[in-house]
C-alpha cells in the first residue's frame, strides 16, 4: 500500500466499467440468475465471464445469450491457474472496448467451489485491469433449502457469504419458512452489511443487484453511505460475530469470521494507518478477507476511501466531499477469519499514536 495519501481522484483515466462478481455455491442458482438478468435491458452491453471447474465446461451451454461477449474460463479452480486467464480476459475485453465495441458492465460467474478472493485480487493488482475496471460488487447467492448444511460443510461458502455486497437466497420454495429465517439470521451475523434478497427460479430486479460499488453509473458522487454501511454494524452489532451466536447454531466455520467496524473520532495520520495495514496484511493476509473504509486523515480536508481484500489493497481514492450531515469519523469495516477485533483495533491505535510521535518529535527538531 501508498505510503502517502493519493493526490488526484481519477485524473484522465477513461470511466471504468464495472465488474460484478457473482459467486454462490454448486447448484446455488448462479447460471438460472444470470440467464435472467441478462434478459433485462439493464444489462444490455454486458460481457459474462464464466469460469469452470473441471477440464469441459458445460455451464457456458446453460447461458443463453452465447455471444462474443461471453468467454469461458476453465481448466481449474480460479485460487490458481485461471487468475491469468481472467487477466487475459479483461485485457481482451479491453481492447474491444477501446475499439469502440459497446461494453458497459462486466459480470464473472464464477465455479461453485471458489473462493472469490483471488479474483478481487485479480480485480485490484492488475495495472491494466485496475485501469479499464472497477470492481461494483460481489453477489453471492446462497440455497435456502442446502445453505445451511454448505456453510457448515464448506468453508468456502463461508467466505463467499463474508465477502459479499448483496446476498441473495435462492430456492426459499424448497424450504419451510423455519429453515429461510434460520438462514436469513445466520447470514445476517456473518456478513450484517450486505443487504438480504430474495429471488425465485433467479428473479429478481437488476437495480437490487447492480452499482453496489462506491461509485453509482447514474450518479456523479460517490455514495459512501451505501457503500460502507457502516450503520449496520453499530446496530447491535458492533461486537465480534464469534460471540455472538444465541440466536442460532454457532458454527465452527462461522465462528471464525469476525466482522465489524471500528471508528475512530480523531483524524488518523496516513503513515501509521498505511504501515500498520501493510503490517497485518502481510503477517496474516490469509484472515484478512475484507477491508473497506472511508478516512478523515490528519491535514486532509477530502475523505478518502480505502478497499482490500488480503494482501491487496485497491489504490486510496479521494473522494470530492464528505457526504452532507456526516460527522467526519473514519470508518473502517473489516471482515477477517481467525483474527479477532481487539488485536486488530490495538494494533491501528498504537501505530496511529507512534506516527503521531514521529510526526511531533520531527516537527520539534
Ligand atoms: N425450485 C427452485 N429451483 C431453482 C431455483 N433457482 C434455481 N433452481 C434450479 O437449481 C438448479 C441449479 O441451478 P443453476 O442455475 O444451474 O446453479 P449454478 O449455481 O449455476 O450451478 P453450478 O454452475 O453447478 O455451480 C437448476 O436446476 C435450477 O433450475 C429456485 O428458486 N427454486
Amino acid at each position: 500500500m501508498s505510503q502517502s495519501p493519493p493526490s488526484a481522484a481519477g485524473a484522465t483515466r477513461p470511466e471504468p466499467v464495472p465488474v460484478t462478481v457473482l459467486t454462490g455455491f454448486l447448484g446455488s442458482g448462479k447460471t438460472t440468475l444470470l440467464n435472467r438478468l441478462l434478459r433485462h435491458p439493464a444489462l444490455a452491453d454486458t460481457a459474462v465471464l464464466i469460469n469452470e471447474f473441471g477440464e469441459i465446461g458445460l455451464d457456458h451451454l446453460l447461458v443463453e445469450r452465447l455471444d462474443g461477449d461471453t468467454v469461458l474460463l476453465n481448466a481449474g479452480c480460479l485460487c490458481c491457474t485461471v487468475r491469468g486467464d481472467l487477466v487475459k480476459a479483461l485485457r481482451d475485453l479491453a481492447v474491444r472496448i477501446e475499439q469502440g465495441h459497446a461494453i458497459r458492465r462486466v459480470v464473472v460467474e464464477t465455479t461453485g467451489l471458489a473462493d472469490p478472493a483471488p479474483i478481487l485480487q485479480t480485480l485490484m493488482s492488475d495495472p491494466l485491469v485496475l485501469y479499464r475496471y472497477r470492481l461494483d460488487g460481489v453477489v453471492t447467492l446462497v440455497d435456502a433449502a442446502t445453505g445451511s448444511a454448505t456453510l457448515d460443510a464448506q468453508v468456502e461458502a463461508v467466505k463467499q457469504v463474508a465477502v459479499a455486497d448483496r446476498l441473495v437466497l435462492t430456492k426459499s420454495d424448497l424450504a419451510t419458512p423455519e429453515q429461510v429465517s434460520a438462514l436469513w439470521a445466520r447470514l445476517r451475523a456473518l456478513n450484517p452489511g450486505a443487504p438480504l434478497l430474495n429471488a425465485l427460479h433467479g428473479d429478481i430486479e437488476p437495480e437490487a443487484l447492480l452499482d453496489c460499488g462506491l461509485y453509482d453509473a447514474t450518479r456523479k458522487h460517490p455514495d459512501v453511505r451505501r457503500w460502507l454501511d457502516a450503520e449496520a454494524w453499530a446496530e447491535g452489532h458492533a461486537h465480534d460475530h464469534g460471540h455472538h451466536h444465541h440466536h442460532h447454531d454457532a458454527n465452527r466455520h462461522d465462528a471464525r469470521i469476525h466482522s465489524f467496524c471500528l471508528t475512530f473520532d480523531d483524524p488518523l495520520p496516513w503513515d501509521g494507518l498505511a504501515t500498520w495495514l501493510e503490517v497485518l496484511t502481510m503477517t496474516r493476509a490469509e484472515s484478512v478477507l475484507r477491508v473497506k473504509g472511508i478516512l478523515n486523515l490528519e491535514g486532509e480536508d477530502r475523505p478518502v476511501a480505502i478497499h482490500g481484500v488480503q494482501h491487496l489493497f485497491h489504490p486510496p481514492v479521494k473522494l470530492e466531499r464528505w457526504p452532507e450531515g456526516d460527522d467526519r469519523r473514519s470508518r473502517l469495516v473489516f471482515i477477517l477469519r481467525d483474527l479477532d477485533r481487539a488485536t486488530v483495533e490495538k494494533g491501528l491505535r498504537a501505530f496511529a499514536e507512534s506516527a503521531r510521535q514521529q510526526a511531533a518529535i520531527a516537527g520539534q527538531g
